[in-house]
């Protein structure tokens, strides 16, 4: 097991998922474990939905988050989100470790394709498939809307 930078595009970066700075963010950290990422995280009381049990949205975006990473560490690319398939088999429990791991099912140079599962106890909570546009340097700026920050410049594939 490896563990990845926690913080590869620098202190200013505002994700929810990772930034170790967001003030309501899930904070994760992942590390590499073979050809999957994998994260561990309890959910608080902050992200209940019905009581007791983590929002159905939260736990997509925790899911969106693994397979994100996937991408990053796996692949050494950054992915935007284009497509989200999964099923919540299981109540996510809040204050109940939550195990993420993510692999590759498919990939070229301009999508990925990951494979996501979470579970609580060894039990699947969530499986799903996540697809990824890996953009050029040129494509990503105008997705963000200015330059990329000299930190994220190498996160995007060449440009064809
Ligand atoms: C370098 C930057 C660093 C940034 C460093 C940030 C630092 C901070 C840390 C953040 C850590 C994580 C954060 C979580 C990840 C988000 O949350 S990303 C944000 C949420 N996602 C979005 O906002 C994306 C919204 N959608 C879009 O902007 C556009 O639809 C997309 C996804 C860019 C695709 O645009 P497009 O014009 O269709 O692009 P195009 O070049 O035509 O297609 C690219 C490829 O994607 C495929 N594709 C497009 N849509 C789909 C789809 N729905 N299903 C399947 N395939 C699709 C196309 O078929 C094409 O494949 P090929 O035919 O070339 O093989």
């Amino acid at each position: 097991m490896t563990d990845l930078d926690p913080n590869p595009f620098g202190p200013d970066q505002p994700c929810f998922g990772c930034s170790p700075d967001h003030p309501i963010g899930f904070h994760l950290r992942f590390a590499r474990e073979g050809d999957e990422v994998v994260t561990r995280f309890t959910p608080g009381p902050q992200y209940q939905g019905p009581p007791g049990i983590m929002h159905g949205g939260l736990v997509t975006t925790l899911a969106d988050e693994v397979a994100a990473w996937a991408v990053i560490g796996l692949l050494d690319r950054f992915g935007f989100t284009a497509s989200i398939q999964v099923r919540l088999h299981r109540p996510m429990r809040i204050g109940v470790e939550v195990e993420g791991r993510g692999s590759i099912l498919r990939h070229s140079s301009r999508t990925a394709t990951i494979a996501v599962r979470l579970s609580q106890g060894g039990v699947d909570a969530l499986t799903g498939e996540l697809t990824f546009a890996i953009l050029d340097q040129a494509a990503a700026e105008r997705l963000l809307g200015g330059p990329l920050p000299e930190a994220w410049r190498r996160f995007s594939r060449a440009s064809t």
